[in-house]
């Protein structure tokens, strides 16, 4: 009752009213100030998606091309969206914009991958450059790589490696000309591509007599690698299942390690076993990686596992992409004889009709360079990247990305916005003869190698060999369809894109 009173008596004098309303706005204002600072502690929402069921997600509406699958779903839910794989938040982004604010705003955040079970198998426990996380081990490993391996200095002197594989495969085909046989070309181009970045990994190492033996092991191992790492697997998507492996593919993953284990062994210890006459004279990558190994440095501090775990890199790294990308750019010229013809004539006039192709000759080639450039935006290899991992919970373009999410970047769809690229659909080498886009991701409409910290490492290489191997096939000889047809250009999706169907294709020779 006192306090009531009191009230009263405070209320009915004037002064005192100016007193109360004094604090009913003051705290009016802090009220509203609290609100608004606890909308904004409220995160954005998730991305928007389609619904999918419980427990399994969207799992079991995912169509086997995932690129155009997430295209179309791109058209409904917008650049970017989101997706349940079982328990794994998937986030797929369509636009350059986006993808600007993932790899180059936030790239610290965002340059981890999400490790498939079977790939901790075939790489030492994740300690290779692919599937380690963005750190200082991670930069020690890339600049490594980049500087002393698969520099343009180490090309250079490793040309002769990779002119006798190509050269050999010129002489086969030129046989295969003269028989009037038509020719395989996917599978040329996978043994001539495979032998190159084996010559490069090993090749003054390994005896002539061990090397076919070698290269078929080796041939056997690598397919059935690739093949499991594209088996869509339980463990990835309930990682709680991850140690039951239902499906058996870490073990069958572990068994194909093994023996590639056992191979790397056995060409290290023939390396090891070599006179030291004979070192330095080949520069194959092995003794590079062998050097380094035995600095004696404590910021590399390489051990005997991660010298092979970069070896299975430039492995799987090399040899898929470079092979599906000269098997694209053939069938494309294929179909267009026009583009073919120009191609040949650049070469004639700078190579010569009687001489044969140079890695020297590479950089006077515009449009054969333009030519791989299309390639790669039609056809772009690595259609998703290697799925991103961010390290934290972080916003991207109003929406929130919780942290070890799976992020695909759809570049593949990207290269074919129509926005940006006049006629996407057509193959059109001269858009790229003006030298506006190059290979290193600082434009996003245009990033088949990636961008950012997590940029492919073996770009160098890629693009020499890529280039190097299109210019020689199409100096060397003259191509058509068996039939005379026009080909179904049909892709294939994978951990790399590859063409549906191999072709055979018909090789006229022009210089043996
Ligand atoms: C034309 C040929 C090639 C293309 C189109 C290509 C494309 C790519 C792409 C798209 C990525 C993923 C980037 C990302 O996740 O953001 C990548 C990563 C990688 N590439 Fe390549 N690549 C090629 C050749 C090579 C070669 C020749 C090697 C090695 C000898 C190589 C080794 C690697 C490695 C080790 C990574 C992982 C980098 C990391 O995660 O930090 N690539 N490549």
């Amino acid at each position: 009752m006192t306090t009531i009173s009191s009230l009263f008596k405070i209320l009915s004098c004037r002064d005192h009213v100016d007193y109360v309303l004094v604090v009913i706005v003051i705290s009016s204002v802090l009220w509203y100030f609290w609100l608004y600072s606890k909308s904004k502690r409220q995160s954005p929402p998730l991305p928007p998606g389609p619904w999918g069921l419980p427990i399994v997600g969207h799992l079991p509406f995912l169509k086997p091309e995932l690129h155009t699958y997430f295209q179309g779903l791109s058209k409904k839910h917008g650049p970017i969206f989101k997706l349940w794989f079982g328990s794994k938040l998937a986030i797929v982004v369509t636009s350059s914009e986006v993808a600007c604010e993932i790899l180059r705003t936030n790239d610290a955040i965002f340059a981890n991958h999400d490790v498939p079970a079977v790939a901790l198998v075939n790489s030492y426990g994740g300690i290779d450059i692919a599937w380690t996380p963005y750190g200082p081990r991670l930069l020690m490993l890339r600049k490594l790589c980049v500087n002393r391996v698969l520099s343009n200095a180490r090309m250079e002197k490793s040309v002769d490696l990779r002119r006798g594989e190509t050269r050999r495969t010129v002489r086969y085909l030129a046989d295969l000309a003269r028989a009037g046989s038509p020719v395989d070309l996917g599978e040329q181009i996978f043994l001539m591509i495979l032998n190159v970045v084996t010559q490069m990994l090993w090749g003054a190492t390994v005896k002539n007599e061990d090397r076919e033996l070698v290269g078929a092991e080796f041939s056997g191992i690598i397919q059935g690698m690739v093949d499991l790492l594209l088996e869509p697997n339980i463990s990835d998507f309930f990682p709680v299942l991850s140690r039951f492996d239902l499906q058996g593919l870490v073990k069958r993953m572990g068994g194909l390690a093994q023996r590639m284990d056992r191979l790397f062994d056995r060409v290290i210890s023939q390396r090891l076993g070599m006179d030291k006459g004979s070192e330095g004279k080949g520069e194959d990558f092995l003794e590079v990686l062998l050097k380094i190994k035995n600095e004696d440095d404590e910021k590399t501090n390489l051990n005997m596992n991660d010298v092979k775990a970069l070896l299975m890199d430039m492995v799987l790294g090399g040899t898929d992409t470079s092979v599906h990308v000269i098997e694209f750019a053939m069938a494309e010229l294929l179909n267009n004889p026009d583009i073919m013809k120009r191609a040949q004539q650049e070469l004639d006039e700078v190579v010569g009709k009687d001489k044969i192709v140079e890695e020297s000759h590479i950089p006077k080639l515009p449009y054969i360079l333009a030519i791989m450039k299309e390639t790669l935006r039609l056809h772009t290899v690595g259609p998703l990247l290697n799925p991103h991992r961010p390290s934290q919970t972080t916003v991207v373009s109003g929406f929130t990305i919780p942290k070890d999410s799976k992020i695909f970047i759809n570049v593949w769809a990207i290269h074919r916005n129509p926005d940006v690229w006049e006629n996407p659909l057509e193959f059109d080498p001269s858009r790229f003869l003006d030298q506006s886009y190059d290979f290193n991701g600082n434009d996003f409409n245009y990033i088949p190698f990636g961008s950012g910290r997590r940029i492919c490492v073996g770009m160098a290489m890629g693009e020499r060999v890529v280039l190097y191997n299109i210019a020689t096939l199409l100096h060397s000889f003259d191509w058509r369809h068996p039939q005379g047809e026009r080909l179904k250009i049909e892709e294939k999706f994978g951990i790399t894109l590859k063409l549906k169907k191999s072709t055979c294709y018909d090789p006229s020779t022009k210089v043996g």
